[in-house]
This record gives structure tokens, sequence and C-alpha cells, in this order.
């Protein structure tokens, strides 16, 4: 097969505390990640003479550090596989959201190039190419819902509840750097166990500090707690929080005001990405 089309989902960070900073400026988390079972789309296409394409350009992003392109770029060196690709992306997610779509794009590049190619890298050494790229990378490319710690790259699955949740999308774009380097960030969140995490809830210590820049993120939150208990999502600019159906999350999604759009997804603890290839796998072995 020489083309291949496939999901990048979102995430959401259920939780995310901030426990330590380390030496090289990179903080210390606990976070817990649930994917989504809505997000971008990318098609790939082989080509014989090494170059990679993405056809689709996104504002602000050049096209040699677009992750997408960075991503295959570095499967290619890692691999030696002389093969291109063209690209082509159908973005949903909104940028700078904190529910990584940028991350998202890349692993599924990673992980689609690996297919494609038949570089047959195994997961890894993609999960390690992936931190490369961002902290994030590397539980798209697992694609299991885990709790993650150091900077998100030590990763613990974990099995949650799967409820429907409204992603409100406050029309700003925020920098994980800016927010990461505020003086009135909370960076001493006492370490816990991801069994009374589990039990117990959690905050997201980068919330208060978005809320304060952000008043369209204030606004957003203020709004969603109207109807169930809201939080932002890794270093915004989403909020979201979760329903007991979908009738009832669609609901409130309709009610939204014009310059907060929403949108209602269900959260997963296998991702669209693995469970796609895995049907692809069927179909080649059946
Ligand atoms: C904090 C999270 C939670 O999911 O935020 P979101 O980006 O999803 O909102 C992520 O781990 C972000 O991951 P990612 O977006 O890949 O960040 P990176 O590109 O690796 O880092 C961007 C910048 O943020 C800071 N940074 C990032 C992660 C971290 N654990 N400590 C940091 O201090 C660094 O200054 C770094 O240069
Ligand atoms: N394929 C891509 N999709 C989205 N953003 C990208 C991509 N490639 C590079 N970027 C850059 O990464 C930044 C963060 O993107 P994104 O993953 O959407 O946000 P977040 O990390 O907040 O979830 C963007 O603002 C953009 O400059």
């Amino acid at each position: 097969m020489s083309t291949l089309r496939l999901p990048a989902p979102a995430k959401l960070n259920l939780m995310l505390h901030i426990t330590g900073r380390r030496a090289d400026g990179y903080h210390e988390l606990q976070t817990l990640f649930q994917f989504l079972d809505h997000g971008d789309e990318l098609t790939f296409t082989l080509r014989n003479d090494g170059q990679i394409r993405l056809h689709t350009e996104l504002p602000g992003v050049d096209h040699d550090s677009n992750l997408i392109v960075r991503a295959a770029r570095l499967l290619q060196s890692r691999s030696g596989c002389p093969l291109g690709a063209d690209i082509q992306l159908l973005k949903r997610l909104p940028m700078g959201g904190g529910i990584g779509g940028g991350s998202s794009d890349a692993a599924t590049t990673l992980l689609g190039l690996d297919h494609l190619w038949q570089t047959n890298m195994g997961e890894d050494c993609l999960a390690r190419i992936g931190l490369e790229l961002g902290a994030d990378v590397p539980v798209f490319v697992r694609g299991r819902a885990a709790f993650a710690e150091g900077v998100g790259e030590r990763l613990q699955p974990v099995e949650l509840s799967e409820p429907w949740y409204l992603v409100i999308a406050p029309q700003v774009s925020v920098s994980t750097a800016e927010i990461f380097s505020d003086p009135e960030l909370t960076r001493n969140t006492p370490a816990i166990t991801v069994r009374s995490l589990l039990a117990g809830g959690g905050h997201n210590d980068c919330q208060p500090v978005v809320e304060k820049r952000f008043p369209e993120v204030r606004n957003a939150l203020n709004l969603l707690n109207k109807f169930v208990p809201a939080k932002m999502t890794g270093t915004g600019a989403c909020v979201f929080g979760s329903f007991p159906n979908k009738a009832e999350a669609d609901k409130v999604c309709r009610q939204l005001p014009a310059d907060m759009p929403g949108f209602v997804a269900q959260g997963r603890n296998i991702s669209m990405l693995h469970r796609k290839l895995k049907e692809l796998e069927q179909e080649v072995n059946a």
C-alpha cells in the first residue's frame, strides 16, 4: 500500500502537578494523560526520491519547523531509509491549546512512516525519537492513557473511566515555554502516588498563572463551572469538564458563545491511532 490515512488524536491532562525543576530548566511533572476520539488527520503517500513534502500550511509555522516534517526527517536519518513522503494534514485541533495537536501529529508521522517505509524501528525507539521532538510525543507514540512523571516521558499505563468531555477552546494561543518561565508558577507540589491520585482527583498547577494572563481562559472556566467542575488541560488554553452522557455535553456545547467554540469527545484509554494501526495489521494478516 502506498497511501496511508491516520488519525492524530488530542489528549487531555486530567491533572498536572509540578513537583520540581531540573538543572537544565525543564520542570518535573506528574500528569495523567487520556486521549480523545477527536483530532487531526494525516495522509502519507510514498515517494521514492527521499523528499519529505508537507502540502498543508499552518499559520506561523514554516514548512521545515513543522513537527510533522521534523519527525519525518528524524525517522529518515535514524533508520537510514532512502524513501520519502508527500503528506497532507487535516488540522482540526486548535494550536497552542494544551491538547497536544503538534505532538500528536509528530507521533502519527513517526508511526505512520515507520509502517509505510517498513523501517520496523519498534515502539521504544520511536518513543525515544519522539522525546527529542517534545516532552508530550512519547505518550502519543505509546497510545495508552498513562500517569506520567519526569518531564512526561516516564509513563505508567492506567485504566480510567471513559466519560464524555466538553472541551472549550478560548481563542488564544498559550506558549508552553512562557508559562513555565513565569515566576509565580507553583513548582513544589508534593509528589503523590498513582493510587492516591486515581482515588482523588488532582489539579493543574499551570491554571492560576494562565487564568491571570488570559481572561479568556478564566471566562471559559467560569462558564463551564456553572454546569460541571471545569479544569484546564496542559498549559492551556483549552478547558474541559466531564458529563455523564453525550447528550448532556452536546446540550451545553450548543449554548457556548461564538468567541468560545467547543467540541464534545469521548475519553479513550487506547488512542485512535493505535486502533487504526491494529486494524491495518489485521487486514494484512487476514
Ligand atoms: C506541560 C505539557 C503537558 O502536557 O504542556 P502542553 O504543551 O500539553 O500544554 C507538556 O508536557 C509540554 O510538552 P511540549 O509541548 O511537548 O513541550 P516542549 O516542546 O518539550 O517544551 C516547550 C518548553 O516548555 C518548557 N518545559 C516543557 C516541559 C517541561 N516538563 N518543563 C518545561 O520547562 C521548556 O521551556 C521548553 O522549552
Ligand atoms: N503540526 C503542528 N501542529 C500544531 N502546532 C505545531 C505543529 N508543528 C509545529 N507546531 C508549533 O507548536 C506549537 C504548539 O502546538 P500544539 O501542539 O498545537 O499546542 P500544545 O503543545 O499547547 O498542545 C504551535 O503553536 C506551533 O508553533
